[in-house]
């Protein structure tokens, strides 16, 4: 079980300073004063497919990130998941908290932890953030058991919530098939049995949130990940070598390209590289769901849009690399070019 400190405790000491090992190299640190105009990341109406289509496909080869609205899911679910996430959080005893524990020795291990990548090397910049992982998909991976029991209606609303998701997940990867002229099912038969994992992060207000990142620069290893959040924002986008704060809509759902959709669309639509930033005065909490290849799944560009520009990779591989080397914004993708 994890013995690393949770970024709550440090919080509570009051301290005027961060500890150093979450302090950023310079180049790394955020520009506060600056958040360029995200206003323009696109917003998808899935109402109708026709047109969402067309738009998917422009906000997939510009931004590999996009909002959508209309979107199916009830918005009092998204409501409820941020409340409850925020209740294990804020409402919790450490104590209880605790019993929850990951296993910090192994990759994405399911529970409460607050140290994303693997080794325990003296030089690692950590992220002012602590989380908890829900495994969902495929059911044989999903024990409620393992999941926060208060507030009661924790577990029901996760699993709900993950079904929800993933439906959505499968609709879009359909429409973004579809949007390069490819056969609905050709991206989800890529990845094969869709794995899913749903990761509530919540990130304390930070006395130095000029030195500090809530979450390092990286982009998402699997296929697509669906992310809300609250009304606090600190999420950034890398585009067109800028960073740019990504509003927050209560009633949006953003979705991020993931690095195997790079990979199966030959690179044409491009995974979005994302970061979060802290601040001095508000808890942020955000929830990202996951939806990835299974490990041992063989990923390629697919066959109509060759000559392939990146090389084959066994998902687990290129999971097991990242989780060791560490993210460096897209470096792990960027090495399977040819
Ligand atoms: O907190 C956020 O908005 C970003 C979370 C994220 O990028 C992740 O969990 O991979
Ligand atoms: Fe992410």
């Amino acid at each position: 079980m994890e013995t690393a400190s949770r970024v709550e405790l440090i919080v509570k000491g009051n301290l005027p300073e961060v500890p150093s090992q979450y302090i950023q190299p310079p180049e790394a640190r955020p520009n506060l004063h600056y958040s360029g105009d995200a206003a323009s990341i696109p917003t998808v109406d899935l109402s109708s497919s026709d047109s969402a289509r067309e738009a998917i496909g422009d906000a997939c080869r510009n931004w590999g990130a996009f909002h959508v609205i209309n979107h199916g899911v009830p918005i009092h679910l998204l409501d409820r998941m941020r409340s409850l996430g925020l209740s294990f959080f804020q409402d919790s005893p450490m104590e209880e908290k605790l019993r929850y524990a990951c296993d910090s020795t192994s990759a994405a291990s399911e529970g409460y932890g607050s140290r994303m990548l693997l080794g325990a090397k003296d030089d690692v910049v950590l992220d002012w953030r602590d989380y908890f992982d829900h495994h969902t998909f495929p059911l044989s991976r999903r024990n409620p058991s393992r999941w926060p029991i208060h507030p009661p209606d924790y577990r029901q609303v996760v699993e709900e919530y993950g079904d929800e998701m993933k439906q959505l997940a499968q609709m879009l990867l359909g429409l973004i098939s579809e949007s390069l002229g490819l056969p609905c099912s050709s991206i989800e038969e890529a990845v094969g049995e869709i794995y899913q994992n749903i990761t509530v992060s919540y990130y304390p207000p930070c006395p130095q949130p000029e030195l500090t990142l809530g979450l390092q620069s990286h982009s998402d290893m699997g296929a697509i990940t669906l992310l809300i959040q609250d009304d606090v924002g600190g999420l950034q986008l890398y585009k067109d070598a800028q960073w740019l704060t990504v509003p927050p809509n209560s009633h949006a759902i953003l979705v991020l390209i993931a690095d195997q959709t790079e990979i199966i669309t030959n690179g044409i639509y491009k995974s979005a590289q994302h970061r979060a930033v802290t601040n001095a005065n508000r808890a942020r909490l955000s929830v990202a769901t996951f939806h990835d290849p299974f490990k041992t799944a063989r990923i390629a560009p697919v066959s109509q849009l060759s000559p392939p520009s990146y090389k084959e990779v066994v998902y687990g591989q290129y999971v097991s690399s990242w989780y060791s080397k560490g993210p460096e914004g897209k470096r792990n993708l960027d090495a399977l070019l040819y």
